[in-house]
């Protein structure tokens, strides 16, 4: 099988490669990437004015699987990655059970095998039942195929069980994705604590809740010799912290969501839960550290930590709504629109954080268009101007504070191991 992509905009970052190319997939790896390849192709796909990339790679994904199949499956959750130009996400452990043993873990890459469109790479708890109180068994974990661990969705408050954990995940070499969150500290909260939660009368979040556990976090790692990664960074001062530890050369890497780039906490528009995530919208101080970060290189992983919820529990307040907003099938156009065409990123720092660099932050062989790789590859229109619509979104989830909003840059074609599994002009029958 032969698929040939030519005329792209080519940007590789693990060979350099920044320019018009033609790419040809054979059996499922890259064979070459060419100025002009000619000969005969099963399939030829006409790429100009595209940006033709390494398949985007999440960090940060709630499947649902098992537990809240009402809010997304292992299936959907892959469908909409797969529309999103993913083509590797990693799921989040906090299902019902939470992945907090060898079974869970090979129950989701069972599942995958069978229903994903797109590679699945499960992340495993640090404690039994995400209570807090007991290691998961961490090596057995990683044995069955979990490529990190991570408490997502708290923190673990517990400093002496999280050293211990963080001690076995150097040992083992995978990496803490780490959600930071005070729980003594966040109480009631809703939104971002600030002028706007004064005016609407919600109880708020402070940059605290989430700053000391981050620096807490840095300090836990230095001292265990892990390998930490800050989930859904949403402060300045995480930014600060993370640029600290990088001057100090820890291994610290850290992520940011489309949504905290995008909208600051001034422009909640009403008390409803689209608006409603955690960490939530900022101040538009923090969300211009964010961007800088980014910029800077500081932030190196752009993840979506998409969170589908059902219409009924999404459509309420704040105070009633769950926590969580989707975002694989927005995250390419929200990052065109808010980082490239803004001039914070350039094309290539864009592939950088949505693929190359997370592909490094769990040690795995993808993120790359060189020759012998496998073909996981994204097709993207980065002049595509258009109007989100979650009508058009196949997650289960429709829970956004964007739709109707315009936006630059659309994906077209995604290819996991040379096999097209999401295409825009064929979309409805796949
Ligand atoms: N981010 C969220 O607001 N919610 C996530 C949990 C998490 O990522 O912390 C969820 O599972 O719904
Ligand atoms: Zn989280």
């Amino acid at each position: 099988m032969k698929l040939l992509i030519k005329h792209g905009h080519v940007l590789d970052p693990s060979t350099g490669i920044d320019g018009i190319y033609d790419l040809l997939i054979e059996n499922g790896m890259i064979k070459a990437v060419e100025k002009h390849i000619e000969g005969e192709a099963d399939e030829v796909v006409d790429a100009s004015d595209r940006y033709v990339m390494p398949g985007f790679i999440d960090l940060h994904v709630h499947l649902r699987e098992p537990g809240f199949e009402y809010k997304e499956t292992i299936k959907t959750g892959s469908m909409a990655a797969a529309r999103g130009g993913f083509t590797s996400i990693c799921a989040m452990p906090n299902t019902n059970p939470a992945a907090d043993s060898v079974e869970s873990i090979e129950f989701i890459l069972k599942k995958a095998k069978k229903d994903a469109l797109v590679n699945i790479l499960p992340v495993g708890a640090i404690t039994k039942g995400q209570s807090g109180l007991e290691l998961t068994d961490i090596s057995g974990m990683v044995k069955a195929g979990a490529i990190a661990i991570s408490e997502d969705g708290k923190s673990v408050m517990d400093t002496s069980i999280y050293l211990e954990s963080m001690k076995i995940a150097g040992k083992v070499g995978i990496p803490i994705l780490a959600h930071c969150e005070d729980k003594s500290l966040v109480g009631i909260g809703v939104m971002n604590e600030g002028a706007k939660s004064r005016e609407l009368g919600l109880p708020g979040i402070s940059n605290a809740v989430e700053d000391v556990i981050a620096a807490r976090d840095i300090i836990l790692a230095k001292e265990a010799g892990a390998k930490l990664h800050l989930c859904h960074c949403s402060t300045k001062d995480s930014v600060t912290f993370v640029k600290m530890a990088k001057e100090d050369h820890l291994p610290v890497t850290a992520e940011v969501c489309p949504h905290h780039f995008t909208m600051s906490d001034d422009e909640i528009a009403s008390d409803h839960g689209n608006y409603k995530m955690n960490p939530p919208l900022r101040s538009k101080e923090d969300v211009q550290a964010l961007k800088e970060g980014l910029r800077d290189n500081i932030l190196d992983v752009i993840a979506t930590d998409h969170a589908p919820h059902g219409a009924e529990e999404n459509n309420q307040s704040m105070a009633a709504a769950p926590f969580g907003i989707v975002g694989l099938e927005t995250a390419f156009s929200l990052t065109m629109t808010e980082l490239v065409k803004e001039g914070y990123l350039s094309p290539m720092q864009m592939v950088e954080k949505l693929s190359y660099n997370p592909a490094k932050v769990i040690g795995i062989d993808k993120g790359s268009l060189a020759v012998g790789k496998i073909a996981d590859v994204v097709i993207g229109d980065p002049n595509a101007r258009y109007k989100i619509d979650v009508n058009e979104f196949v997650s289960k989830g429709r829970n956004t504070p964007f739709d109707g909003k315009e936006v630059y840059g659309r994906i077209e074609t995604t290819i996991v191991a040379g096999k097209v599994v999401y295409n825009i002009t064929r979309s409805e029958e796949i």
